[in-house]
């Protein structure tokens, strides 16, 4: 069976290809600048040269349509027709209090979606875009989704609750969902493996430190907390978002810079974090780039990303009482070196002995960067939520037939 794997954002999307029979990778790529002039794709079949295109696409289905024809293309591609697609799983950030797992979609399935286009909308407008994209292309095919929600509904109601009146929760489901979930699940059960472990014995603090970034305190395989709240903007400093901040900032601001809902919004969603304080990028390679050419703006921004960091995991070891391991994941998190030690230098209070060696060997592969012996281990684990996506699809598309 062949599962396509599809993680729509706004302007970008990208796609892998799983043959679940050997669980290989037949081909994977993006889709990046849709709706803009110029858009890049990026085809990688497997066992072929990388194909890079630039033209214009100006919205999903069209990005979708591509993909295929690459997927199929007598010379660039791994199928001989669509039909050898036997299913297609998406990714979706918000699954609200609805979804604890992943399901097929049907028309109850989308609606609620849309429904909560309010609490992501970053992310959820994107994903029904995909879905719609994959329906008129491919009607005949099943399609999942698989929520970044999902894992963290296991979080107990002192952890997911806000001290607001209960009405809020009540009348509008106001209350702390957590997101990259896929991910936070996927390196827990990995870690338990590398450390051969059972992972209902494990406490585990998982650092997914992507564009988005989020800390979830993982007890016995179960997310007892994470840093992402009702939308994905509470928590940890990201690269355009703010993180955690005091909620009278919103209404202060507004009235004093005479902002709009929309506008403030847009402020700490896109025009903040990394971005704000360096005043020079939201990536961190180049945030570490200028750090290191002596750039005070962009050392402001290094040092608040990691403190906010820091306290969480510290915040986590008093959530659970203790932390066996800390798993750093997702771009920044598998590649910062410089991050990474940071944030474990500053950990000895709770039994971190940091390898600064281990720190620098090693990329794309599972590993541990604390010393042998250290009372609290610290792991590198290369996040795949295409894979668990596919994994999910591959359950659930069996069923149908
Ligand atoms: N070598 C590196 N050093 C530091 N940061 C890196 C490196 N490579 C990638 N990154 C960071 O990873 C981020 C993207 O992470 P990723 O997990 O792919 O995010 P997303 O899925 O949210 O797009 C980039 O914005 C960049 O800051
Ligand atoms: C939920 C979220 O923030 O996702 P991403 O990191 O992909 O933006
Ligand atoms: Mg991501």
């Amino acid at each position: 069976m062949n599962i396509l794997v599809i993680n729509a954002g706004s302007s970008s999307l990208k796609y892998q290809l799983f043959n679940m029979k050997d669980e290989s990778v037949l081909a994977k790529g993006k889709v990046e600048r849709i709706g803009m002039e110029t858009a890049i794709l990026t085809h990688e079949p497997s066992g072929k040269s990388e194909v890079h295109e630039v033209s214009e696409i100006l919205e999903h289905t069209t990005a979708i349509r591509k993909v295929l024809d690459k997927l199929v293309h007598p010379q660039q591609g791994v199928l001989t027709s669509t039909a050898e697609i036997d299913a297609v799983g998406h990714r979706v950030v918000h699954g609200g209090e609805s979804f604890k797992s992943s399901v097929l979609v049907n028309e109850d399935v989308k609606r609620e979606i849309k429904r909560l286009f309010d609490l992501a909308p970053l992310h959820n407008p994107a994903h029904m875009l995909g879905i719609a994209a994959v329906e008129a292309n491919m009607p005949d095919v099943p399609q999942a989704v698989v929520f970044d929600t999902a894992f963290h509904q296991s979080m107990p109601a002192p952890a997911y609750l806000y001290p607001v009146p209960m009405a809020l929760y009540r009348k509008h489901k106001v209350r702390r969902y957590g997101f990259h979930g896929t991910s936070h699940k996927y390196v827990s059960e990995r870690a338990a493996a590398f450390l051969g472990r059972p992972l209902e014995q494990l406490k585990l603090v998982t650092c997914h430190i992507g564009n988005g970034a989020s800390c979830a305190a993982v007890l016995g395989g179960k997310s007892v907390d994470t840093s992402m709240g009702m939308t994905p903007l509470e928590g940890l400093m990201m690269g355009t978002r703010s993180g955690d901040l005091d909620p009278a900032i919103v209404p202060f601001a507004m009235g004093k810079e005479d902002l709009t809902l929309g506008e403030i919004s847009s402020m700490l969603n896109k025009h903040s974090g990394l971005q704000a304080i360096s005043g020079i990028s939201s990536d961190m390679r180049e945030i570490v780039e200028a750090v290191e050419a002596g750039d005070k703006n962009a050392k402001l921004a290094f040092d608040m990303y990691e403190y906010r960091l820091r306290k969480y995991i510290g915040a986590y070891a008093a959530a659970m009482n203790g932390i066996d391991a800390i798993v750093f994941t997702a771009g920044v998190g598998e590649n910062s070196e410089l991050l990474r030690k940071t944030v474990c230098e500053q950990l000895t209070f709770l039994g971190v002995e940091f390898d600064e060696e281990a720190n620098r060997a090693g990329r794309g592969q599972d590993r541990r960067i604390s010393k042998p012996g250290s009372k609290v281990e610290v792991l590198v684990i290369p996040t795949n939520e295409e894979w668990m996506i596919a994994r999910d699809t591959y359950a659930l598309a069996q069923k149908t037939n």
